[in-house]
């Protein structure tokens, strides 16, 4: 079981080759603004909900890219566009070189197994009527892909990889538990041997014990077949172990990207310290009261602030914060590769605020196990 997988070290690649490769991914000034209808009684469009404001990245081939900010910031909306379960208002989607933003379903197909979707609810993402082997074989059998030995033999593969038995392949959905269940969405995820996956909060709607394992296995399946990944969290201890490179969203716009190392060591935007601060169940004692805390909820996408939309949250706004909306840029002091929209940033400090990041037991020591084996 995955249990006893160690995690391998990240070979991923570096900001600065990553530089001179093709991405497998490019996104360019992506934007979902949700329309808002009212009035009567003919009905106009009196605003729009700007889910996801205008954000760049990339993924590369094999790289997991983990992608970070509280509820409601347009993450799960961001990996939508990304599969084209939704078409974005404006912006672009490059995936392998081919411009895929607005394009039909017909011009999808080739690509559609290419890029696969691993969803929150195990509960809710795996249809209860069918059996464990019709459900990871669908996938194949509506993209016509015949693997060698057939189907079955495929899927019975697939469920020794992801940890399951072989045997269960005719019990249902509510046999298993939900670490199980993720694994099955895993497994059907893996069948038609995709080179994206985007993972949207896969871990969170599952016991802690449970969200190492998981984790752990698709580090495993990530190291093993090389898939690339944008792995999308609200925490950042868990994407900590999994991505090569870490995007912090807020309200619609990426505001810091970095490789694993410099953010988390040397996070500049205050939100990405903020972050990084969360602490839900450790004591405090006195090293940690300095921990910040973020007042109040995220501002409403509707109608987001004038300039840096994190500045009425933010300690360190003035008011050039109101009136000019920083750009994501390397700002001095930053590691190639490291962009941070901030005027105002946090020192380039190299004071660790790993201990800040606080893992459930079960994730610390995977952690442990990785950095001693
Ligand atoms: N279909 C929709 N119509 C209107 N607004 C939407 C729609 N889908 C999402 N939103 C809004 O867009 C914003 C971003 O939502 P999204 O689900 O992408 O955020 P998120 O960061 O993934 O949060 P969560 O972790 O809660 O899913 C939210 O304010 C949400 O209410």
């Amino acid at each position: 079981m995955s249990n006893n997988v160690t995690l391998p070290e990240q070979q991923g690649p570096e900001a600065g080759t990553a530089a001179t490769r093709e991405p497998l991914l490019a996104v360019e000034n992506m934007k979902m603004h949700f329309p808002i209808y009212g009035g009567f009684p003919i009905k106009r469009k009196v605003g729009a909900v700007r889910a996801v404001d205008g954000v760049d990245f990339q993924v590369f081939p094999g790289e997991s890219l983990g992608l970070v900010g509280e509820s409601g910031c347009g993450k799960s909306t961001t990996g939508r566009m990304v599969t084209r379960l939704l078409e974005p208002t404006a912006g672009k989607i490059t995936y392998s070189g081919r411009d895929i933003t607005h394009a039909k379903r017909r011009e999808l197909a080739p690509i559609r197994s290419e890029i696969q979707m691993i969803f929150q609810d195990p509960y809710s993402s795996l249809n209860p009527r069918q059996t464990v082997g019709t459900i990871i074989k669908s996938p194949m059998e509506i993209n016509g892909i015949n693997p060698p030995g057939g189907r079955e033999k495929k899927v019975r593969e697939l469920l020794e990889l992801v940890g399951l038995n072989p045997e269960h392949y005719n019990r249902f959905p509510h046999e298993f538990s939900g670490g199980q269940r993720q694994r099955i969405g895993v497994a059907r995820a893996l069948a038609l041997e995709p080179k994206l996956i985007v993972a949207d909060e896969p871990v969170s709607a599952l016991d802690v014990s449970i969200q190492a394992q998981v984790v752990n296995l698709l580090q495993k399946v990530q190291d093993e077949l090389g898939i690339a990944f944008l792995f999308i969290a609200h925490d950042l201890a868990i994407v900590r172990h999994f991505s090569h490179r870490v995007a912090v969203m807020y309200l619609g716009k990426i505001v810091e990207v970095a490789d694993r190392e410099s953010l988390y060591t040397r996070p500049r935007h205050p939100y990405t310290h903020a972050l990084l601060s969360a602490v839900p169940e450790v004591d405090l004692d006195t090293e940690h009261k300095e921990r910040i805390r973020l007042a109040g909820d995220v501002p409403s996408p509707i109608s987001p602030p004038s300039g840096c939309r994190f500045r009425t949250r933010c300690w360190k706004a003035q008011d050039k914060c109101a009136t000019d909306e920083p750009p994501l840029v390397q700002i001095s002091g930053n590691k190639e590769g490291h962009l941070t929209a901030c005027h105002f940033p946090e020192a380039p400090s190299i004071e660790a605020r790993v201990e800040d990041v606080v893992m459930d037991p079960a994730l610390a020591a995977l952690e442990k196990d990785h950095t001693e084996g």
